[in-house]
């Protein structure tokens, strides 16, 4: 198959490009090539490609809660988004803690998932926080890294024991960072928010103070050590220090805490419920300036799918979590691409050869021998984000109906379109 008409981000600057793909792998990238003879001709329409976007932080809700999201919808979801790697986390029910219940998982993701798939066990049996898993068994059972993610580790001795028995596998530990006793009963941001629509505050160093815990036993364990969805300046500022200390801890941001603070909340509505929560606008900018330095290593969406009854009780009662595979590159590209903030380049870095370096897994460049793996974005057409038409179960988004670029038009993985959606 030769691909024309596409558009490839190289030395800092989007140049016509046509690729060659054979037997699944890309053969050849050229500006422009001859023609074989009976070749199959995919024009791309003027697009942007791009090797598939790598997303180390979703929700699918398989097995326990599949009317949330299966993962049949939630990874043709993240098709759309143009993400051909994603990382489920383990708060199923029951939970990926065993060797058992890590095996059912894998043959329900060989069975349904549409995309490489890559899911997280859990550092403690049932979430619980007090018992360890077997991580050996788990890892040979396929676990993609450890992550009691939905819930913080609340004991730091329990945390360190989980770190050093990481480290001696080669394991990561990824961390839902939240201290309990801090947190309490809080549903938004404890500041400006919380007294304005008298909601009960959740403070930074619920976030915080578990960073700058767990970034010192990562420096005595030497485990590699991630932090999740990082939502304040303090978190920023820990992890920066950390990181200069030498001590081996990346993090990820999600997007709508780079695009959303807690003015955007103007009342009382669930669809802007999310954990950790949308903080001030001086967070929103340290978050920015921290990925920008490297202090936040990539972006990640927290595909967080919940159902519309759900969504619809108050901040008081509904449950944490908004969807993100859909929205994330054209939200973000809109916003930081096209005013000139950020480049196509460093977008496309933070979706794809960040988290996969740091979580040592092979690099997807547009190459001669690398998988055919792409995703095609239009930078062009404008349309305003529609929720009732996310192949997601989950219409949970706080950006309904706002005008976006740079929509993912079609997807391939190895040579073959998995996801097309030119008229949609
Ligand atoms: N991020 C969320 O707001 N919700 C997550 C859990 C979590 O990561 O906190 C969920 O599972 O719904
Ligand atoms: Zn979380």
């Amino acid at each position: 198959m030769k691909i024309t008409n596409a558009f490839r981000w190289k030395e800092n600057s989007l140049q016509a490009c046509e690729i060659r793909v054979k037997d699944g792998m890309i053969a050849e990238v050229k500006a422009q090539m001859g023609e074989v003879s009976g070749e199959e001709i995919f024009d791309a329409g003027g697009t942007l490609v791009a090797p598939g976007f790598t997303d180390v932080h979703i929700h699918l809700r398989e097995p326990g809660a599949e009317y949330k999201e299966t993962i049949a919808s939630g990874t043709r979801a993240a098709l759309k988004g143009g993400f051909t790697t994603v990382c489920p986390m383990p708060n199923t029910s029951p939970v990926p803690d065993t060797k058992e219940n890590m095996e059912d998982l894998m043959s329900r993701i060989k069975k349904d998932a549409v995309m490489e798939v890559l899911p997280y066990a859990s550092i403690s049996l049932g979430q619980n926080g007090e018992i360890l898993t077997d991580m050996k068994a788990l890892k040979e059972a396929g676990a993609f890294a450890f992550t009691d993610d939905g819930v913080g580790i609340q004991e730091a001795s329990f945390m360190k024991k989980a770190m050093q028995n990481a480290a001696l596998l080669g394991m990561s530990i990824v961390a839902h960072c939240e201290d309990n006793g801090l947190a309490g009963s809080g549903v938004v941001h404890e500041g400006e928010v919380s007294e304005r629509l008298g909601l009960p505050g959740i403070p930074s160093s619920a976030e915080s103070v578990h960073i700058a815990r767990d970034a010192i036993l990562a420096g005595e364990t030497g485990c590699h050590y991630h932090v999740c969805h990082v939502s304040s300046a303090s978190s920023v500022r820990v992890i920066r220090e950390a990181k200069n200390a030498g001590i081996n801890i990346t993090a990820e941001v999600t997007p709508h805490h780079l695009l959303l603070n807690e003015s955007d909340i103007h009342k009382d509505d669930a669809m802007y419920k999310m954990n950790p929560p949308l903080r001030s606008e001086e967070d929103r900018q340290a978050l920015i300036q921290g990925l920008e330095e490297g202090t936040i290593d990539f972006i990640a969406t927290d595909h967080a799918p919940h159902s519309e009854d759900e969504k619809q009780q108050s901040m008081r009662k509904a449950p944490f979590g908004i969807t993100g595979l859909e929205t994330a590159f054209p939200l973000l590209y809109t916003t930081f691409v096209k005013n000139g903030h950020w480049t196509t380049g460093q977008l496309t870095e933070w979706l794809t050869a960040k988290p996969r370096k740091v979580f040592s897994m092979s690099q997807r460049t547009l190459e001669h021998g690398q998988p055919a793996t792409l995703t095609f974005v239009d930078l062009h057409t404008e349309e305003e984000i529609d929720r009732h038409r996310f192949l997601s179960k989950g219409k949970n988004t706080p950006f309904h109906g706002v005008k976006v670029s740079g929509i993912p038009k079609c997807t391939m993985i190895e040579g073959h379109i998995a996801w097309e959606g030119w008229n949609k």
